[in-house]
């Protein structure tokens, strides 16, 4: 199993499953592949962390500090056990200093800036810290390891600031944070216990252990790698995945309200095409409008076509397949590279206790993190565009097939005027994402650390950028909902005379029609579509609480979980 994992490729790793996860439960690591979900229930739900008993990988790791207090007594040239860092890794270091060469790297790195990144991201870093060396090739103690799962076990998190990691060694500096707290390095660092804050000392003297000096290569197989971007990008690309889902949905609704047919996503077009994510989309979106009684199903050749609105439908709806296709594709190659560097080794050296052997290699680099971040925050800008382009046609009367001007409910209320302000608070929010999407990978310094570090990935800074993106797109998401749910009540007045959305719209999308409305606070009713009067609500706490739902995987999340699952389909 130990050697599966060592080598894990795209193939070998298990699919994601994306269903709702109890709170509480228990993630087992070291003798199986971790999931981006176990990340998320480790990171965000407190799931607890077990760590394998499987006494061959206990022995593996043993081996490994062995073969480390070796090559420190026989004089072996290692680097970074016997030489120092980077670029002076060309002076030696004396046997008796080999220890306090590790402490000392921890040390100088607390060098670190800026507000301090979420509790959960350092929550996740530590996890895939603790799964990479439990593959036992960075010669670090079980007693390390053992600290990381206690610290996540009790709700225990150091202070980690989210500036200081060019992505190239890893994330040494943020790394060092961690460890200076496992091991009580000094009072300043500092930690989050259980919502307090504190010195680690303290925190280790709750916890009843006392501070510990680091050994021969420790410091460099705490901090050498890629954990902390790793496990930022890890919530990153499950959230990406949940605002996919909310975006299918929230465009299900959208054509619905608009009137739209589903015609566009005829298999037999898309056969003619045969992209995964293209075909995938157009099979999906003829489930999600399926039975809908707002939009047309034309799916037999059939148009409703009365010379007045075109013929076929506008671009942004008829298109949705060939336009999604390309960011569902790339969410889930992004995904299975996630997938791979959670369950990799990062480190440097890395030690084959098999051959006793090690090798000095660059593991470290995070430049899948960056490339697949940098790509992630570019998807989620197309995706926000899409649906910036919808909310404008259901905005303007000459394209929303008959609505209201800015979908005003009321319009016998002289001075409403609807969303007006929703949509341009939205049109705020998607050129912000589309900036996001610019790529960092590309911007590194070239002179980074005496020229040693002179091939950089910025995968922290991309992974960063990243979580600002996630955070804006599901404030945009909650913008698409409204619009969707409001845009579907009139709708549903022209064809039924009535403004209950429920009563009209497809069974795939009622569920996340109804949990919006849940959310709001506002019942579905034949009388009164979402919003009537303009005064009747402030728009701004709806969107605070349809984002806070999102965010904390409520009801409107739950109400896409069958998209969500269809996403894990493999291609
Ligand atoms: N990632 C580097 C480790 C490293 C580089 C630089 C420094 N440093 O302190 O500059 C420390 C550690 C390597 O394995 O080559």
């Amino acid at each position: 199993m130990l050697d599966n994992l060592t080598a894990p490729t795209a193939q070998t790793l298990p699919l994601l499953q994306l269903s709702k996860v109890k709170k509480n439960t228990e993630v087992g690591i070291g003798d199986r592949l971790l999931t981006i979900e176990e990340v998320v229930k480790v990171a965000r739900e407190a799931a607890q962390v077990k760590l394998t008993t499987n006494s061959h990988i206990l022995k593996r790791i043993k081996a490994a500090c062995d073969y480390i207090s070796q090559a420190v007594d026989s004089g072996k040239p290692i680097y970074g056990v016997t030489t120092k860092f980077g670029g002076m890794a060309n002076t030696e270091i004396a046997p008796d200093d080999a220890s306090e060469l590790q402490n000392n790297l921890v040390w100088y790195h607390k060098a670190g800036a800026g507000k301090k990144l979420p509790i959960p991201e350092v929550r996740a870093a530590m996890l895939l810290r603790m799964n990479f060396h439990l593959q036992g090739a960075s010669g670090i103690r079980w007693k390390l390891i053992d600290r990381m799962k206690t610290f996540l076990n009790n709700n225990v998190t150091p202070h980690v600031p989210e500036l200081g990691s060019i992505g190239a060694s890893g994330d040494l500096t943020p790394l060092a944070y961690i460890t200076g707290s496992i091991i009580g390095l000094d009072k300043r660092f500092t930690v989050d216990f259980k919502g307090v804050e504190m010195s680690c000392l303290e925190a280790l003297e709750r916890l009843g252990m006392p501070p510990i000096d680091l050994l021969p290569k420790e410091g460099l197989a705490m901090m050498n790698g890629t954990s902390v971007m790793t496990g930022i990008a890890a919530l990153c690309t499950y959230d990406a995945k949940v605002l996919l889902a909310l975006a299918m949905g929230s465009h299900a609704l959208m054509i619905q309200g608009l009137g739209g047919t589903n015609q566009s996503f005829h298999p037999f077009i898309h056969r003619l095409k045969p992209h995964f994510g293209q075909v995938w989309t157009a099979a999906e979106m003829v489930k999600l409008l399926a039975g809908s009684r707002l939009s047309f199903d034309e799916l037999n050749g059939a148009n409703h076509f009365n010379g007045e609105s075109l013929i076929q439908d506008r671009y942004s709806l008829r298109c949705l397949p060939q336009y999604m296709g390309p960011i569902v594709d790339g969410m889930k190659e992004i995904e299975r590279q996630i997938e791979v560097e959670i369950n990799s080794v990062t480190d440097n050296p890395v030690i084959d206790v098999n051959h006793q052997a090690s090798y000095h290699g660059g593991n470290f680099l995070g430049q899948y993190i960056s490339v697949g971040m940098d790509r992630l925050r570019y998807l989620l800008g197309l995706l926000a565009k899409h649906l910036d382009v919808q909310v404008a046609l259901l905005a303007a009367p000459e394209f929303n097939n008959g609505l209201s001007p800015s979908l005003v409910g009321n319009t016998e209320g002289s001075v409403n005027m609807g969303l007006k302000a929703l949509q341009i608070t939205g049109n705020s929010i998607m050129p912000m994402l589309t900036f996001y999407g610019n790529s960092i990978a590309d911007r590194f310094p070239t002179h980074a650390e005496q020229f040693n570090q002179n091939i950089n990935s910025q995968g922290f800074a991309a992974a960063n950028l990243t979580r600002n993106s996630i955070e804006l797109a599901q404030q945009y998401m909650a913008v698409a909902l409204m619009f969707g749910v409001q845009a579907v009540d009139l709708r549903t007045f022209k064809v039924a005379g009535h403004y209950d959305g429920q009563k009209c719209l497809s069974s795939r999308t009622k569920p996340l029609y109804e949990a919006v409305r849940q959310v709001v606070g506002k019942a579905p009713s034949a009388k009164e579509p979402y919003i009537w009067n303009d005064r009747d609500q402030f728009l701004d706490e709806h969107l605070a609480a349809i984002t806070a739902d999102i965010q904390a995987g409520g009801v409107i999340v739950e109400a896409v979980k069958e998209i969500l699952q269809e996403l894990g389909d493999r291609d």
